[in-house]
């Protein structure tokens, strides 16, 4: 495998960074995730675009273009033979000291990973997942805001573990306010008497660009889609929910908190969605070329 690192592609045994670099020590770092359907690379300006967002959120210089990150990762895509695949694409803080001090890391470290994707069970689009609500809640924007995709994960991978060990796959997560907000790693929606609502990201949740994507298709197919903030009740008497993210795509919820959800099924309108989606996915983005 080719890993892209720093500012040009090496083998996966060179691939290797310091253990002083920040993103390791701290977490110090932004990332995405983006897929590749086909041989396009699906949503990259907008994956770049929140990268960037990301990097300047946190006054991390990326020492790339925008225009030279979007060709590192085709090339990476390239080098690989991704057709079908997972990105993932990392900027770290740099090697520093052991000390916090951000402004005394060398230079912005640059990790790009394209490898096959690992799909979720088809069993669980076909079944739907059982989510509980968990008690850590979504990190205060004015903590470490959400909307920033930082490396900083640990509020939701302890969320994650709190589903699992109440037995689910995913969870959701409340924000301060006890506000619907999102799964660990992924967007929530509600269907309603036909119409479809998500929380809007200032809720505490990363505006994911399934998310966003999803809102354009369900507008163009003619449904009412609205941001808004939700409770839990909104999600327990919903007659569909579903999750969005780059991952995952679309999967229906069956169950909230031991509520069952649409009769227990994947609703009519997820299907939908998400059969528009991978239309979308399959023929629209950047070629790897
Ligand atoms: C907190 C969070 N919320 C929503 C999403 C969906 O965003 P996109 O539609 O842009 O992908 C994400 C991203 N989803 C994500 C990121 C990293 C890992 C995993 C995993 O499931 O292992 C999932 C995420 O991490």
């Amino acid at each position: 495998m080719k890993i892209f690192l720093g500012d040009k592609l090496v083998d996966e045994k060179d691939a290797v960074v310091s253990v002083f670099d920040h993103g390791l020590l701290y977490g110090d770092g932004v990332f995405e995730g983006i897929r590749a359907y086909n041989g396009r690379v699906f949503l990259l300006d907008e994956h770049i675009e929140r990268l960037y967002d990301s990097a300047q959120a946190i006054a991390l210089k990326i020492p790339m273009t925008r225009k030279q990150m979007k060709q590192a990762v085709v090339d990476t895509c390239k080098a690989n033979e991704i057709s079908d695949g997972y990105i993932r694409l990392v900027v770290t803080r740099g090697k520093g000291t052991l000390g916090l001090n951000p402004y005394l890391c060398d230079k912005a470290e640059v990790i790009i990973i394209a490898a096959k994707i690992q799909l979720y069970p088809q069993e669980l689009y076909d079944n739907g997942l059982k989510i509980v609500t968990v008690g850590t809640i979504r990190n205060h924007p004015e903590a470490i805001n959400p909307r920033i995709k930082s490396l900083n994960y640990l509020n939701n991978v302890i969320a994650k573990i709190e589903a699992i060990n109440a037995g689910c796959m995913e969870c959701l997560m409340l924000n301060h306010k006890g506000e619907v907000a999102e799964a660990s790693g992924d967007n929530i929606f509600a269907v309603k008497n036909g119409v479809i609502t998500t929380p809007p990201s200032t809720c505490g949740a990363l505006e994911g660009l399934t998310r966003n994507k999803v809102m354009e298709l369900a507008r163009e197919a003619g449904y009412e889609m609205r941001e808004a903030p939700m409770a839990r009740y909104d999600l327990y008497v919903a007659d569909e929910v579903f999750l969005t993210g780059t991952a995952a795509e679309i999967i229906s919820v069956v169950d909230v908190d031991k509520r069952e959800i649409g009769g227990g099924k994947p609703g009519e309108i997820t299907r939908k969605l998400a059969e528009l989606y991978h239309q979308a996915a399959r023929s629209e983005g950047t070629p790897i070329e």
